[in-house]
């Protein structure tokens, strides 16, 4: 019978990746339900220190591959591999980040397991069926992230299969003397691939620097002239704070999606937000609930964006940055 919780240990460059701490919260509320063991799959040559950082991550069980070669984005040979890994071990759920590897590796392990996968879940519910079995009511916004959709695998399919957006779990906190069962399976073996890395080089625009800042600022429609929006960077710049928006401004161009926060955007949990010509449409807002100083700017002292604000200026954004500016 499909049992556990398993948990994709995305790595780069010798690290696991910090988004897998995330999906470990995750796996722990479904743990909370099911009761269910939390396992983690890695395969890579530098297989070892991989685990040792796995090892009082919170997870019970981690299982690895050690591959005889760097097979970083091979991901056809890679997918073949993490396919074999899920069979043997047989979970009946697996939570994989919502990244570039996560997606391009697991439509393929999907492919190769013939079970679904549901993409970007922005939230994980647990319910129970009339015959006491466990399932997961996979969150996520659809049709071009215009509403939210409800995904539940079909009844008697496992693994129930999903990757989970960046940012939207808490990373987990695990205690510090925790240990997991390691089990190396030794008679997978890496295949050849079809895909030669001749090269790497990083994104210019990525989501982890708005998801570690200590600062952010985020611009509204408010702030969308461009006479505004340089005003907010020089401000921005001067606070050394990254850059976010609400969605009007993503889909503008104006920043990246990457830096869209909300609800079919990311999800932030600064020191310090402070948010310029936002009204606060609860879409945007639930991506920075977990704000801990919040200070909003708004022209319209009716905005929603107040009730939810620690501290709020009613004013034209322009007036007052450019007076802090002076200063
Ligand atoms: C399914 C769905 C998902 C969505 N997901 C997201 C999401 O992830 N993220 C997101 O942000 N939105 C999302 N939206 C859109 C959301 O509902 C709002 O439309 C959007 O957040 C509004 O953006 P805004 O506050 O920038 O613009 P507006 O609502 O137009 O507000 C602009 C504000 O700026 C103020 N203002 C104007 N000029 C100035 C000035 N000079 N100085 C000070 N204040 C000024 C105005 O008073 C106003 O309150 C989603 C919508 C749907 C239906």
């Amino acid at each position: 019978m499909a049992d556990g919780i398993c948990v994709f240990a995305e790595n780069y460059n010798g690290n696991i990746e910090p988004v897998v701490a995330e999906l470990v919260s995750a796996a722990h509320v479904i743990k909370e339900m099911t009761g269910e063991k939390i396992q983690a799959v890695v395969a890579a040559s530098d297989c070892e220190n991989l685990v040792r950082q796995l090892n009082g991550s919170g997870v019970d069980e981690i299982y690895a591959v050690k591959t005889d070669r760097d097979c970083m984005f091979q991901d056809d040979a890679l997918s073949q591999v993490i396919a074999e890994m899920i069979k043997k071990i047989n979970p009946s759920s697996v939570l994989v980040p919502a990244t570039t590897i996560g997606r391009s590796v697991f439509s393929r392990v999907a492919a190769r397991l013939g079970c679904g996968l549901t993409a970007d879940c922005t939230e994980l519910l647990v319910d129970k069926r009339e015959d006491g079995s466990f399932y997961i009511k996979q969150n996520k916004p659809s049709f071009g992230e215009n509403v939210f959709v409800t995904i539940v695998t079909k009844e008697g399919f496992y693994p129930q299969m999903m990757t989970v957006r960046p940012g939207v779990y808490t990373p987990y906190e695990a205690a510090a003397d925790g240990k997991a069962k390691v089990e190396y399976l030794d008679d997978i073996v890496l295949p050849e691939s079809g895909i030669e890395v001749v090269g790497v080089r990083p994104a210019s625009s990525d989501t982890d620097s708005i998801l570690s800042a200590e600062v952010v600022v985020v611009g509204g429609r408010g702030a969308e002239s461009e006479e505004n929006f340089a005003l907010l960077e020089k401000f921005a710049d001067k606070l050394e704070a990254a850059i976010g928006g609400t969605r009007p401004l993503a889909d503008t161009g104006m920043i990246p999606f990457e830096h869209q926060i909300g609800q079919t955007g990311f999800t932030i949990r600064p020191r310090i937000c402070i948010s310029l010509g936002v009204s606060g449409a609860i879409q945007h807002t639930e991506g920075i609930k977990d704000t801990k100083l919040f200070v909003a700017i708004n022209e319209d002292e009716n905005a929603p964006i107040f009730n939810v604000s620690d501290y709020g200026i009613i004013g034209d954004m322009k007036e007052v940055l450019q007076s802090y500016l002076e200063l």
